[in-house]
C-alpha cells in the first residue's frame, strides 16, 4: 500500500490553514504538501508537522511573491534573475519546513527558447540546492493554458538533458489521463522517473474514486513498480473534506 499524503492546499478548507495539518493526520496521512504556504510563519508550521506527527511532503516554488502571481518562470525567458531569486527564497523556506521535495514551475511560455531556459535554469537549480529533490510536473492545457510543460514525453526529454540526479518527475495522474485519456499508460512509460505522485479523479479533479481512471488498479501498479514515494490527494472535495475520504479508508482496509 502506498504512503499518502493530503495536499492541504486544497483537502480540509473548511478549516483555517494551520488547523488543517491536525485534520490531516486525524484521518490517516502521514504526510501533507501545500501549493504555495509562503504566507504563514515557518515556526508554526513546524510545530503543527511536530505536533502531529506528519512529514512535509513537498512544497512549490516560487514564490515568496506569489499573490497573484504567475505560475512559475522556469521556463520563461528573460525572467531567469527573477527566477533564480526566488528559487533561492523558496529552497530556504523549504529546508526550514524539513519539505521532501520542491516543485519547480516551469511558467507560461512556449518555443525552443524557453525550453532552453527551462533546461538551463533546472541544471542551475540542481547545483545550487544539490539536497534538495526538485520535481517538474506536467500540467494539462484545460487547466493551466499556456503552461510551458504541458506533455510527459516532452518532460521526459528535459529530465534526459537536464541530467540531474536530483530533478525528477512529480507524476499527477489527473493531468496524465487529462492529457491522454489513459493515465495507466503513461504511468507505464514515465513512472520509473516519478519521485512523487498525486491523484484526482478525471475529469472533475475530486476524490480519487470515481471518473475514468481505475484508482484501485493505479496503487495496485504503484506497488507492482516498486515506486517508494508519496501518494498526495491532491483533489477539490465537494463540500466537508472528512465525507470524501471513503478511498482512503477502502484502501486502508483492503
Ligand atoms: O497539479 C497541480 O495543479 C499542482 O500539483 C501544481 O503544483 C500546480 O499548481
Ligand atoms: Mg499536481
Amino acid at each position: 500500500m502506498p504512503k499518502f499524503a493530503a495536499n492541504i492546499s486544497l483537502l480540509f478548507k473548511e478549516l483555517p490553514f494551520l488547523d488543517r495539518f491536525a485534520a490531516a493526520a486525524d484521518h490517516g496521512f502521514t504526510g501533507v504538501e501545500a501549493l504555495f504556504p509562503y504566507d504563514d510563519a515557518v515556526t508554526q508550521m513546524t510545530r503543527r508537522l511536530a505536533m502531529n506527527g506528519l512529514q512535509m511532503v513537498l512544497i512549490n516554488c516560487p514564490p515568496p511573491n506569489w499573490a497573484g502571481g504567475e505560475r512559475g518562470f522556469a521556463a520563461v525567458p528573460g525572467l531567469t534573475e527573477r527566477f533564480r531569486h526566488d528559487f533561492k527564497r523558496a529552497v530556504r523556506f523549504a529546508e526550514a519546513l524539513g519539505a521532501q521535495h520542491m516543485h519547480v514551475m516551469a511558467g507560461k511560455a512556449s518555443g525552443l527558447v524557453a525550453r532552453t531556459t527551462f533546461v538551463e535554469n533546472l541544471r542551475w537549480a540542481s547545483a545550487e540546492a544539490p539536497r534538495m529533490s526538485l520535481t517538474i510536473e506536467p500540467l494539462n492545457g484545460t487547466d493551466m493554458p499556456g503552461y510551458f510543460l504541458n506533455d510527459f514525453d516532452q518532460a521526459a526529454e528535459i529530465l534526459d538533458e537536464v541530467k540531474a540526479k536530483n530533478v525528477n518527475l512529480q507524476f499527477d495522474m489527473y493531468h496524465a489521463q487529462m492529457l491522454t485519456g489513459d493515465g495507466m499508460a503513461v504511468w507505464e512509460a514515465h513512472g520509473h522517473r516519478a519521485v512523487h505522485v498525486q491523484i484526482a479523479s478525471a475529469p472533475g479533479r475530486r476524490a480519487p474514486e470515481k471518473g475514468e481512471v481505475d484508482f484501485p488498479a493505479f496503487f495496485a501498479a504503484l506497488d507492482d513498480s516498486g515506486y517508494k514515494g508519496w501518494v498526495s490527494a491532491e483533489y477539490m472535495p465537494e463540500g466537508d473534506t472528512r465525507k470524501t475520504l471513503g478511498w482512503l479508508d477502502a484502501v486502508k482496509g483492503s
